[in-house]
């Protein structure tokens, strides 16, 4: 088999798909030589077995006068011993007949075509389509514009490839017209299923939720959720959350909290439980209107927001700032407990109509070794430094939380389990500003210096609501 690594694009010439058609045909044949040494094996070992099989049936069938015969039961022993061994290592071992076949096949991969190779070959079906104006349907059962040859059908697999090509091109009727195609090719539910996920994600990709979960609905029991999948569904329940416009009734309890530092001993604060795992609460009248105004109306601030001269992009999305504050600073450590030394200065954001925070974690999943250095966001706290007229609210759709901004209060939650593991159902994001403009200020809280006021238990996911 030739080893020569090869160059050019088999796209580009019809000398090179003639030397591919031969790589075929060389791969045809190995695969058919290591058939044939894996039938010869099997066949080996069904002889056996059928052997070993008539032995073992006329024992059974009077198994007391049969063990009775010292012979008999020396040669049930032996059998035992030697042959099942003996057959267990044969299954084990690869022939050195395979092995070569399995080698060559390893060589040979260096002439099979790319996906570059595929992307051009892709290409080259969808310049046809445009320059003849043909459809996909017409291509997939053969026929290239009156001239048609029969068994040049695609396959399933063609018109799925051809579907996601579609979608790298960002012709998404044309890849959703592929997909169908290779929906209706394929004939079992496993692959069916396969067209199935690429529709949802294409259908996703156009916000089109609810049609992308329909195909969804196809999922063979046997088939694990994939990632995109996950994600879908997860848009989804942020959809709905946040559409929920007011609040959900806390189901949790409403408390003064005069425990976590000496200052809240004297001025209790108001907080809402909102939930135990990953805890969160909400205070409430926690930043007042006087500081909400300075900052505001710093001229800094407002000079942040008409610098990037592009009003409507900015309106249209989130726009953050820079807050140092050591009265905030505070205020945050007598609220959580929590040092706010190593922590990232405030972030006061404002968002425009329209304006959203895509879904998120606030933590930065860093290696160990980064993370023991730098310190992960060991929890997050959110001033709300206004009320929304209409959506914008924070949500969280794995646990089902919707926080509406109400000026004065603030969010709290931890980003992490106790035991240091990144908390996957703090995944959150902001929805979109329906009217009004909403500003907020976010404290991202670093894991370091928390040490002896949050310690880290290796066996506990569970932060103790007594550290807020
Ligand atoms: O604005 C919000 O509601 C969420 C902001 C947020 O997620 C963040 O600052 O990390
Ligand atoms: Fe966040």
């Amino acid at each position: 088999f030739a080893k020569s690594i090869r160059k050019k694009s088999y796209a580009a010439s019809t000398m090179e798909l003639m030397n591919l058609l031969e790589v075929e045909d060389k791969l045809v044949d190995n695969l058919n030589g290591y058939v044939e040494t894996l039938k010869m094996k099997l066949n080996l070992m069904k002889r056996s077995l059928t052997a070993m099989s008539t032995e073992h049936n006329e024992m059974q069938s009077d198994y007391e006068s049969y063990l009775a015969n010292p012979l008999n039961s020396f040669r049930l022993i032996h059998r035992l011993h030697t042959s099942w061994r003996k057959w267990y290592h044969y299954a084990f071992r690869t022939e050195n007949n395979a092995l070569v076949r399995i080698e060559n096949a390893h060589h040979m991969r260096m002439l099979l075509p790319t996906s570059l190779d595929l992307e051009h070959a892709c290409r080259g079906i969808d310049d046809l389509m445009s320059f003849y104006d043909l459809k996909p349907e017409e291509l997939a059962a053969g026929n290239l514009a009156g001239y048609s040859q029969t068994d040049t059908e695609l396959t399933a697999y063609d018109c799925l490839a051809l579907g996601e090509f579609s979608v790298q091109s960002r012709k998404d009727d044309l890849a959703e017209a592929w997909f169908n195609l290779s929906l209706s090719r394929f004939d079992n539910i496993f692959d069916q299923y396969r067209a199935h996920e690429a529709l949802a994600m294409l259908l996703a990709k156009n916000k089109q939720l609810t049609a992308a979960l329909h195909h969804l609905d196809n999922k063979p029991e046997e088939v694990a959720p994939s990632h995109g999948v996950t994600h879908i569904e997860e848009e989804l329940a942020t959809v709905q959350n946040c559409t929920v416009v007011v609040q959900k009734p806390s189901r949790l309890h409403c408390r003064y909290n005069s425990t976590t530092t000496p200052f809240t001993r004297i001025a209790p604060l108001k907080m809402e439980e909102l939930s135990l795992d990953p805890y969160m609460v909400v205070f409430h009248d926690v930043i007042y209107d006087r500081e909400i105004e300075l900052m505001l109306n710093s001229s800094n601030f407002i000079l942040s927001l008409t610098d990037s001269g592009q009003e409507s992009e900015v309106r249209a999305s989130k726009d953050s700032y820079i807050v140092e504050s050591k009265t905030l600073n505070d205020r945050v450590t007598d609220m959580t407990g929590l040092s706010m030394e190593l922590s990232d200065p405030f972030s006061l954001i404002n968002y425009g109509i329209g304006g959203h925070y895509m879904l998120h974690y606030d933590y930065h999943k860093y290696t160990n070794t980064t993370r023991a250095k730098y310190g992960d966001r060991i929890a997050t706290l959110l001033f709300y430094l206004g009320e929304v007229d209409s959506g914008g609210a924070t949500i969280f759709p794995r646990i089902n939380i919707t926080v509406t901004p109400k000026k004065g209060s603030a969010v709290f939650w931890y980003n992490l389990h106790n035991s240091g593991a990144l908390h996957l159902e703090t995944l959150h994001s902001a929805c979109p500003v329906i009217s009004g403009s909403k500003y907020v200020l976010t404290k991202w809280i670093n894991e370091l210096p928390q040490m002896f006021s949050t310690p880290c238990m290796k066996d506990s996911n569970l932060h103790p609501p007594q550290n807020v």
